[in-house]
C-alpha cells in the first residue's frame, strides 16, 4: 500500500527537494503541503500539482496522510508535532535546533498517540558514517574539535548534526576530551558542546559541511563530510519514511539507528 505523505515547509530548500523525492517514489502519495508562506490553494512544484496551506491542520484534514515530513523552523516544530500526533499521523522531522524539553516532549507524544517519529539531525548518509567513524576515534585520542560549515541562510548555529557528534563522542570516552589549559588571555574558541569546542562557518557557496579533528602527540586525524547538494539527503529521508510508516509508538533520534549502527 502506498504511503501518504505530507511536507511541512514545502516552500523551503529542504522542502522542495523532499516533494520531488516524495512524487518520484514509487511506493508513497505524496498528499499535500504546508507553509507558513503558502498561500491558500494547489501550486506547481516542477510539475507537481499540490494541495499547499499555511494551516498545518487544514493540511491533515484534507489531505490526509499517514506521514508528514517536516523541515521547517525550530519554533514550529511544537505545533506541527501536536496537531499530527492528535490527528494519528506520524512524523519525520529533520529541521534542527530543537531543545532537548521538545525532543522530550516528541519522545512523549509518540506513546501518548501510538504514532511514530523520527528527528535526525542529518539524513545524508556520508554523514551518518563521519558520525559513527567519529565516535569510534574518540575512544583513542583525546582532543578534538568540529568545524561545521553551512550556507548563509542557515537559521541555527552551531548545526544539529555538530551538537549530536560532539555528544556520540563524548558518550563514547570514560574521561572527559583535552583541552588547552593556559588560554589566560584573549579566548576565541567557539562553543564548547559535550567539552568538544564547535567552530559554525556560514557562507555563500556552502551548503552542508563538516570536519571533525582529533589531536595527540605527532598527529591529527581529520574526518571530513560534504554535502554538495541537497539530494544527498533524500535517499536518508525516504529510508525514514517508509520505517516510520511501520513503527507506530517508536521514538528514533538519528538515522544511524535506522541503518543499524
Ligand atoms: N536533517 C537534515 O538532514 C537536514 C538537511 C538540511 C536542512 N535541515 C534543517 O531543515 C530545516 C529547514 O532547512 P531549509 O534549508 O529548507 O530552510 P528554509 O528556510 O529554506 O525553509 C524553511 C521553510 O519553513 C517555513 N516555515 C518557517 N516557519 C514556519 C512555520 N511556523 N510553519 C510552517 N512553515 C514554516 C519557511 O517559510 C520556509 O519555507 C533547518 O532546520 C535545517 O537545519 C536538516
Ligand atoms: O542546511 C542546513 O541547515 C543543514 N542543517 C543540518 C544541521 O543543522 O545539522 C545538516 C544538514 C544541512
Amino acid at each position: 500500500m502506498s504511503i501518504r505523505v505530507a511536507v511541512q515547509g514545502a516552500l523551503g530548500q529542504m522542502g522542495r527537494e523532499v516533494i520531488k523525492a516524495v512524487a518520484a517514489a514509487p511506493d508513497m502519495t505524496l498528499t499535500g503541503g504546508c507553509d507558513a508562506r503558502a498561500p491558500e490553494n494547489t501550486m506547481s512544484f516542477d510539475g507537481v500539482e499540490l494541495f499547499i496551506t499555511a494551516d498545518v491542520n487544514k493540511c491533515l484534514v484534507k489531505t490526509k496522510p499517514d506521514v508528514v515530513v517536516d523541515f521547517s523552523l525550530a519554533s514550529a516544530v511544537p505545533q506541527t508535532a501536536e496537531t499530527a500526533a492528535r490527528a494519528g499521523v506520524s512524523l519525520v522531522i529533520g529541521t534542527t535546533g530543537l531543545t532537548p524539553q521538545v525532543l522530550a516532549r516528541l519522545e512523549t507524544l509518540t506513546r501518548e498517540f501510538n504514532i511514530g517519529i523520527v528527528v535526525a539531525p542529518n539524513f545524508a548518509l556520508g554523514a551518518v558514517l563521519m558520525m559513527e567513524l567519529a565516535r569510534t576515534a574518540a575512544k583513542y585520542l583525546d582532543w578534538a574539535e568540529i568545524i561545521e560549515l553551512h550556507h548563509e541562510k542557515k537559521a541555527d548555529a552551531p548545526s544539529g548534526t555538530a551538537i549530536a557528534t560532539a555528544r556520540m563522542m563524548q558518550a563514547a570516552r570514560e574521561t572527559p576530551f583535552e583541552s588547552p589549559k593556559d588560554e589566560t588571555e584573549h579566548k576565541s574558541r567557539g562553543e564548547e558542546f559535550y567539552g568538544v569546542p564547535i567552530h559554525s562557518v556560514r557562507l555563500p557557496g556552502l551548503v552542508a559541511h563538516q570536519e571533525v579533528i582529533f589531536g595527540t602527540v605527532g598527529q591529527t586525524l581529520s574526518i571530513r563530510h560534504d554535502s554538495i547538494s541537497r539530494d544527498s539527503f533524500m535517499p536518508g529521508v525516504l529510508l525514514a519514511v517508509r520505517e516510520i510508516a511501520k513503527r507506530r509508538g517508536q521514538f528514533i533520534f538519528g538515522l544511524n539507528k535506522l541503518l543499524g549502527f
